[in-house]
């Protein structure tokens, strides 16, 4: 039973459909001979009920591209300051065009001569300031809203590897098809284009990429055109989309573009390389470039006596496409069909340089000159993008984090701690190694998987890119649903870490403290996690994210208080902005504040530094030195637990706040302001536990040798 919506779409599409008057004479003339390979293309060309956006005819001219010239010295010193300031190379001129719902426009023209500069400039990709002359679609500038019309297949075609066809496709049909589509219409509708671009045998394979092997490149061309297709823009912008195919396909597939150009009054532009006599065929309107020039622009059918009225007369029954290329091919015949193209221009009103019309344009209807906009603005609610996007990354990233390299190698660290501390004894001579056990576990948990975070963005930033350039959700429904993704997949680590080591080493014997250890170890990871969010964000480039990491990691281990229990005058402050500092308190502090941990003094003398080991005549000797008199010894930080847990669960979320705000990279003033509170938080925290510390220890030092006091990071900084 058709939907509603399917009707009402319907009917206006026959209303639509009159609206260009001279596009619908055309597009009954043309005539394509669809073969029986064709019928499942039809299908999918009948079936594409979701359509709903009304067809778009885009018009450019006097379009011009620059980008500044990098400034050069020569032995040091600037040529020209105010030439290099203002000088810019210019990528295309002058360039003008346009095409209608049922065409395509074929974009030619030598390599490197701007036909993706072209593009990128048509969907609106490149900088507004670098990019002059006039875009209409459908007679208005294009608006944010307009752009959402336009789908842009680019050369490179971003996918997340882990995903098969058919998973890749289901989930860009339910973010980015109407919300009043049903669940079952979507899939439908994959379906059928996974038929109409001959993906079946490819459908259940992994699309794989540069490290892994998945489906083949052509394969992969038609995936991208696909998962445009699938949400039915009103113009498609395509970059060689036959790149890769066998002539074959290629002509199977600008056939099913024209079909669907023509049935769904499309607009569909391409930059195409070396097509098919075929292929060729199809081409509505031509545009040839050479230099960032226009070489010819109008019918692809007049184009053989365009360049036979130059004077370049092509072969009978030479492929016109490949002529064309010859020609350009050398510089002298290049230069003369730029200049002969040139004087055909004349000055338009505003003085522009225009061609004179020697072809027909479609006459666009009032009616049709509003273009609708999206009755949403997301076609997903936020919360069906965060389930969307929770459930691709999941699927995703398990792959890439649960990987069996990553589980071997916690299994060696784990064989290797415990082997190397292997069953502690409750010693006075085992202390330092115990504290060493407890500050590598303590360090390993916040260095590890930060390594395994800062990629987590750059791998998705194409993929990402593309989908926010199409409004399929918003960023933070993206960055929510990483962390939700995430966090079941990185915490699974430090359990399996923690349950082979802890009881291999002989930590304390009792399950509350197994339990909060491995609590411990979590927070340590997910904190970890953030920095890697936040690395990983602000610098996009893993070998950049690699190496700040790596310095903000080990400058946090080095103020551990491990490796420097005691800092240089006036440094001793530094040690609170160590995450490792507040994380190895804490796990010192479950290891040794419990009745089990009492310690066998290895030797009672009159100088021992316990208390508890001293000789009788100089102190209480009981043989035993208890865990917190160790503690006490070892002058960690003197905030309580709970304040340690805290400051580390605050830090975790300012982090992964900035995280967000970095990856937006427009909201740096929030970000500040978050850290300012981040930063005020922590000195309350300090201010106010130092004092009490200051008190507790007033009352009962509890042992010897407690020389200085939390509150000395007063005193360090006054
Ligand atoms: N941002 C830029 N800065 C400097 N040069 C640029 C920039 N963008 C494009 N170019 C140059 O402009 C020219 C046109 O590039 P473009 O990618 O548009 O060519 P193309 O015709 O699509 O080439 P191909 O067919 O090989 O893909 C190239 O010489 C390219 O190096």
């Amino acid at each position: 039973m058709k939907s509603a919506f399917i009707e009402s779409f319907q009917d206006k599409k026959i209303k639509d459909s009159n609206s260009f008057s001279l596009e619908d004479d055309k597009t009954d003339e043309i005539q394509i001979v669809f073969d029986e390979k064709s019928v499942k293309r039809s299908e999918f060309v009948q079936n594409a009920h979701v359509s709903r956006k009304h067809p778009i005819y885009i018009e450019f001219y006097g379009v011009n591209y620059s980008v500044p010239i990098p400034q050069e010295k020569v032995c040091g010193k600037q040529i020209d300051e105010e030439i290099g300031k203002n000088s810019r190379k210019l990528i295309i001129q002058n360039i003008h065009g346009f095409a209608g719902p049922g065409e395509i426009l074929a974009i030619m023209g030598p390599s490197g001569c701007g036909k993706t500069t072209l593009l990128n400039a048509l969907s609106g990709r490149l900088c507004t300031e670098d990019v002059e002359g006039t875009i209409k679609m459908n007679g208005h500038r294009p608006t944010e809203d307009l752009k959402r019309f336009i789908a842009y297949c680019t050369q490179e075609d971003a996918f997340f590897p882990h995903l098969t066809v058919r998973e890749a496709l289901t989930y860009t049909s339910r973010l980015r098809l109407p919300r009043e589509v049903s669940i079952n219409a979507k899939l439908e509708q994959v379906e059928n284009i996974i038929q109409a671009l001959n993906l079946s045998k490819c459908s259940n394979t992994k699309i794989g990429d540069i490290r892994f092997r998945g489906i083949s490149d052509g394969e992969r061309k038609r995936v991208s055109i696909a998962n445009e297709l699938l949400t039915d823009p009103s113009v498609i912008l395509l970059d060689e989309p036959t790149s890769g195919l066998d002539s074959s396909l290629a002509l199977e597939l600008v056939q099913t573009l024209k079909e669907f150009a023509v049935k769904q009054k499309k607009t569909i532009i391409m930059v195409i390389h070396q097509p098919s006599s075929q292929v060729f065929e199809l081409f509505d309107r031509l545009l040839v470039m050479a230099d960032g020039n226009v070489v010819y622009f109008g019918d692809g059918e007049n184009i053989v006596d365009y360049l036979a009225n130059e004077g370049f007369v092509c072969r009978p029954n030479f492929n016109p496409a490949d002529y064309m290329s010859e020609i350009l091919n050398d510089p002298t015949i290049k230069q003369k069909l730029i200049t002969a193209y040139i004087q055909k221009m004349q000055p338009d009103s505003s003085g522009k340089l225009v061609i004179k019309k020697s072809f027909k344009r479609p006459k666009i209807s009032d009616d049709s000159r509003i273009i609708r906009s999206s009755k949403h603005k997301w076609e997903a609610t936020f919360l069906q993008q965060l389930i969307i996007l929770t459930e691709r990354s999941f699927k995703q990233r398990s792959k890439v984090i649960l990987s069996r390299l990553n589980f071997i190698q916690i299994l060696c660290i784990a064989i290797l701690t415990s082997l190397i501390w292997f069953r502690l004894p409750y010693t006075e001579d085992n202390l330092t190694n115990r504290c060493g056990l407890i500050f590598f576990t303590t360090s390993f948990w916040a260095f590890f998987p930060s390594l395994n975070t800062i990629s987590a963005f750059s791998l998705d930033f194409n993929v990402l890119e593309k989908e926010r350039q199409s409004h399929s959700y918003q960023l933070l429904a993206y960055f929510i649903s990483k962390q939700i993704a995430e966090l079941p997949l990185i915490i699974i680590f430090p359990i399996y870490y923690i349950l082979i080591v802890y009881w291999a080493t002989g930590l304390v014997p009792s399950a509350s403290s197994f339990f909060a250890y491995m609590a411990t170890s979590i927070l340590a990871t997910l904190t970890s996690q953030s920095f890697g969010y936040l690395i990983g964000a602000t610098f996009m480039d893993i070998q950049t994210a690699t190496v700040v990491n790596t310095v903000i990691m080990l400058g946090s281990l080095m103020l551990g208080g491990f490796y420097a229990q005691t800092l240089p005058f006036g440094l001793t402050w530094l040690k609170y902005f160590s995450f490792i500092f507040h994380l190895y308190s804490i796990m010192m502090e479950i290891q040794f504040d419990s009745p089990y941990a009492n310690f066998q003094c290895s030797n009672i003398s009159q100088t021992n530094e316990y208390s508890q080991c001293l000789h009788p005549l100089n102190g209480s000797s009981n043989g035993y030195i208890q865990g917190v008199a160790v503690l006490e010894q070892l002058e960690l930080n003197g905030l309580p637990w709970h304040a340690n847990l805290f400051i580390l669960i605050e830090l975790s979320f300012i982090i992964r706040s900035l995280a967000y705000f970095s990856l937006r990279r427009n909201s740096i003033e929030v970000g500040l302001f978050f850290n300012f509170v981040f930063v005020l938080t922590l000195f309350k925290i300090l201010l106010l536990s130092s004092s009490e510390s200051e008190s507790k220890l007033r009352g009962d030092n509890g042992g010897v040798g407690v020389s200085s006091k939390p509150g000395q990071i007063w005193l360090d900084i006054a």
